[in-house]
């Protein structure tokens, strides 16, 4: 890897690479259908109205439809009870038409999201949220793998080759992105620390990565002077942030001061977030081919 300092880092283009994924998954999609008469099948629960959540949902629907998949929508009222929803998914648990099975979050506060999630049969967990699914990535046996890390792996791979023995950097330690990611580049065989709030000297932590992944949520957190010269900084944060009178979205990273430093960087938006539906596809794929015995895609799973 090339850790000099240098001017200008490499910008990586996660819309491109998840546009790629999402026609390899398509041409998957289509061998199955030729092949074994089968379409892949995806069900998405919504539940309420948070305006981010419907864009998120309705993507999916149109992605999972134009990678030749069938789209199950399920839209509940927020004031849904918790006993109507665990039923809904005991039903989509028991459709064989339905392969994977998504819970969008977040879920209004009056629901338990863990009861939720580990309700999802967890073959069809195509989230890769349950606990069987976190239980099974972090004793490195093949899981479904949730799908934001998963395309943070999957580009970090693209830019770097073997991650082999890297210092890795997690800011962040949520179940969806900080553990499993945390996981997936310690099964790369990098040196991972996770980093998070209480972190002391976080600053300093952070100029050892070669590798850093950005995932707290808090807008441009990560300061161009903690990058180390040359690293690969991945920026899962998604912030809408008035600036200038107008609304935009900016990531966890201080995209100009970081970019000055690092070797490789990834923007937002356009970098991570669009790998995150192309990994559920992906995964809805894998998912359809492990329920049926068939081999899987090569490219699509950790
Ligand atoms: N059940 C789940 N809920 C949520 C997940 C998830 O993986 N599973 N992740 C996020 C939301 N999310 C998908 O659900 C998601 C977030 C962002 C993007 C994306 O493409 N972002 C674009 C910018 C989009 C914008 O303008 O808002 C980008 O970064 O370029 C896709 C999916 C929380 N909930
Ligand atoms: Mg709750």
């Amino acid at each position: 890897m090339n850790i000099a300092a240098r001017n200008g880092a490499d910008i990586i283009d996660g819309k491109a690479f998840a546009s790629a994924l999402r026609a390899k998954v398509a041409a998957g999609v289509a061998r199955l259908t030729a092949e074994h008469g089968i379409t892949p099948g995806l069900a998405v629960v919504l539940v309420g109205e948070d305006p981010a959540s419907q864009v998120y949902v309705r993507n999916k629907g149109v992605q999972t439809r134009e990678a030749g998949m069938a789209s199950f929508e399920h839209k509940l009222p927020a004031e849904t009870s918790e006993a109507d929803l665990l039923a809904l998914i005991e039903r989509l648990n028991a459709d064989p038409d339905v392969h994977g099975i998504l819970v969008q979050l977040p879920l209004p506060a009056h629901m338990d999201a863990d009861a939720v999630i580990n309700a999802i049969d967890p073959a069809k967990d195509v989230d890769g949220f349950h606990i069987s699914n976190a239980g099974l990535l972090a004793t490195g046996q093949k899981a479904m793998v949730p799908c934001t890390p998963l395309g943070c792996l999957m580009l970090l791979r693209d830019r770097l080759g073997d991650l082999a023995g890297l210092n890795a950097v997690v800011v962040g330690r949520s179940n969806i992105v900080g553990k499993p990611m945390a996981q997936l580049l310690l099964g790369d065989s990098c040196t991972v620390t996770i980093a998070h709030s209480r972190t002391k000297d976080l600053a300093g932590l952070c100029r050892g990565a070669d590798i850093l992944v950005a995932a707290v949520g808090r807008p441009r957190m990560i300061r161009g002077d903690w990058i180390r010269p040359g690293a690969t900084v991945i920026d899962v944060g998604i912030n809408r942030i008035e600036e200038d009178g107008k609304t935009r979205l900016v990531g966890d990273v201080d995209f100009e001061g970081a970019a000055a430093v690092a070797g490789a960087i990834t923007p937002v938006p356009g970098g991570v977030g669009p790998m995150t539906i192309a990994c559920l596809l992906a995964n809805t794929l894998t998912a359809c081919c492990r329920a049926n015995g068939w081999p899987e895609p090569d490219g699509l799973a950790a």
